[in-house]
């Protein structure tokens, strides 16, 4: 059994009341790790190294931590098979995703922001009739927390603590209880290389104990939080009192709208990738896909076909293209939300069970890519986040029409607009109620751009300047000069 440790004042160490709970690999549904039952001692113990930290790292020059952040980046990219190896056994990802997509972003993520940080510049504003000049002053926040989800745990771990430590922050960072391991690594490399001890400090545990003890910890000024809606809620209400400052990257229900004049393999293609990748466990996945009358049918024919194609294996495999799901208690969720939906009147066109694996992965957490038609808009299946590798696919008249299922559920956070229509891709992003809109496209990123939802999708943007604005207080100096 490995034993990871959370990492405190550039040490790895123990939780303080001794106590550890089990790791499991999703493909196996075995145990191999454990972790640390981290509680508001250890937290309280990171904040002290964090308050110290402060003092010299918020003075550092962007130079310096320009450097020091470039070099994460470097480590990440000498580790990333390693790292890759890690996040696909304690997700259930191929390790193709994992080795192509995940680790390759956590590096890019450290270097896009050692970079950013060093254009990072505060405007001023002239008053030449008062004779006077304001200028506006970008300061680090202090202590700051991070709280990630366990769906693409190293990659969105480190989309929160780069843009913070770029900043002039130090960080108490949480990963989430069920993939801890890469957060473990990247404490070995926070130690190879040289950052400060106390700048970021990891803190292991259950949402309920240590996230809870970070959220409601009065030295900590800020909150970045990705995860589900619920709990984004629970943290709000009690950040609230504090006036802490929030970024809540929540859950999605999003549309994948496919009209007639796309163009039409391009689409098939990644609507299957906005489907099933990461076995549909991406808030950005396009859940509901709405497709116009005149080509649903060949759409339903050609996307079904595509479906049961997917390589469903061994997340170990190369050649895996779909693999387990996080954790049994969300593999019986999915299940629940299968069965709800053949209640609420849909057909399961493919998949819908439970896979029996053979071999090593026998007592792996896998449920089958499924597609469901034949249900209303308004429907629970429709309207709320499963967050697994099940999609609806619904016919739709007109832009209208199209718009209407679209904006019909609480969640706005991102759309895709298959059309070579240009006319009616504006028309439509215009209207659309999300903070991501795609057209002809998805998961096409630019680290640069303003990155969250609206409605309970979330609350403020992570990405590019965003991100650095969030981690900053600003305050405005004026000067009269006569
Ligand atoms: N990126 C996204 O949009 C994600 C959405 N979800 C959705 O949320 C549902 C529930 O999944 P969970 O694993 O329970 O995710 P969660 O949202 O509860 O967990 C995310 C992170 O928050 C922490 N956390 C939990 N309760 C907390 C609290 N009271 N205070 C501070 N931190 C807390 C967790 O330990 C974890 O690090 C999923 O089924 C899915 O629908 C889950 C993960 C990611
Ligand atoms: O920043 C991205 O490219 C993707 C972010 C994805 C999430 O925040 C998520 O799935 O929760």
């Amino acid at each position: 059994m490995e034993l990871i440790r959370n990492y405190i004042d550039g040490q790895l160490c123990e939780p303080i009341n001794g106590n550890y709970f089990e790791c499991f690999e999703p493909a196996t549904g075995e145990s191999y790790a454990l972790i640390p039952n981290s509680d508001k001692d250890d937290v309280q113990q990171a904040v002290i190294a964090a308050k110290e930290a402060f003092r010299f790292w918020s003075r550092t020059s962007t130079d310096y931590r320009h450097d020091l952040l470039r070099r994460m980046s470097e480590l990440i990219e000498e580790n990333l098979s390693a790292l890759a190896s890690a996040e696909s056994k304690d997700t259930g990802k191929p390790i193709s995703l994992a080795s192509t997509v995940d680790i390759p972003r956590a590096a890019s993520n450290f270097k896009f922001f050692a970079n950013a940080l060093t254009q990072f510049a505060s405007e001023s504003h002239e008053m030449p009739h008062a004779n006077a000049i304001n200028y506006t002053l970008r300061q680090p926040i202090g202590v700051v927390g991070c709280i990630s989800p366990w769906n693409l745990p190293l990659y969105l771990f480190t989309w929160k603590i780069a843009p913070a430590l770029a900043a002039g922050n130090c960080v108490i960072a949480k990963p989430s209880e069920l993939t801890p391991m890469t957060a473990f690594l990247l404490s070995k490399i926070c130690i190879e290389a040289g950052l400060p001890k106390g700048v970021l400090n990891i803190i292991h545990g259950y949402g309920q104990s240590s996230g809870e003890a970070i959220v409601s910890h009065p030295e900590i000024k800020a909150i970045s939080f990705t995860g589900g809606t619920a709990t984004g809620a629970r943290i709000a209400a009690q950040a609230a009192p504090m006036f802490k400052k929030l970024s809540l990257e929540l859950g999605g229900k999003n549309p994948n709208i496919i009209f007639a004049d796309c163009r039409y393999d391009q689409m098939l293609q990644t609507t299957i990738r906005s489907s099933f990748a990461n076995q549909g466990q991406i808030c950005l996945c396009g859940s509901r896909i709405l497709v116009e009358k005149s080509i649903y049918e060949k759409f339903k024919r050609d996307f079904l076909e595509k479906v049961q194609q997917l390589a469903v294996g061994d997340p170990n495999n190369p050649e895996t293209q779909f693999g387990a799901l996080v954790s049994k208690a969300h593999m019986e969720k999915v299940m629940r939300y299968i069965e709800l939906a053949k209640e609420e009147g849909g057909e399961v066109l493919t998949g819908g069970n439970v896979i029996q694996m053979e071999g090593r992965c026998q007592g792996g957490w896998f449920v089958a890519p499924t597609v469901i038609e034949g249900l209303p808009a308004d429907c629970r299946t429709n309207q709320e986040e499963i967050f697994g590798p099940v999609v609806t696919i619904m016919p739709f008249d007109g832009e209208d029409e199209a718009l209407s299922y679209a904006n019909s559920t609480g969640y706005g956070l991102s759309s895709t607009i298959w059309t070579e229509n240009l006319s009616r891709a504006h028309h439509m992003a215009a209207q659309i109620q999300a903070g991501i809109v795609w057209i002809n496209g998805w998961m096409v990123r630019d680290l640069r751009t303003p990155f969250g939802g609206i409605k309970h999708s979330g609350v403020g943007r992570e990405g590019g300047w965003e991100a650095l604005r969030f981690f900053t207080e600003p305050k405005n100096v004026c000067i009269s000069y006569r």
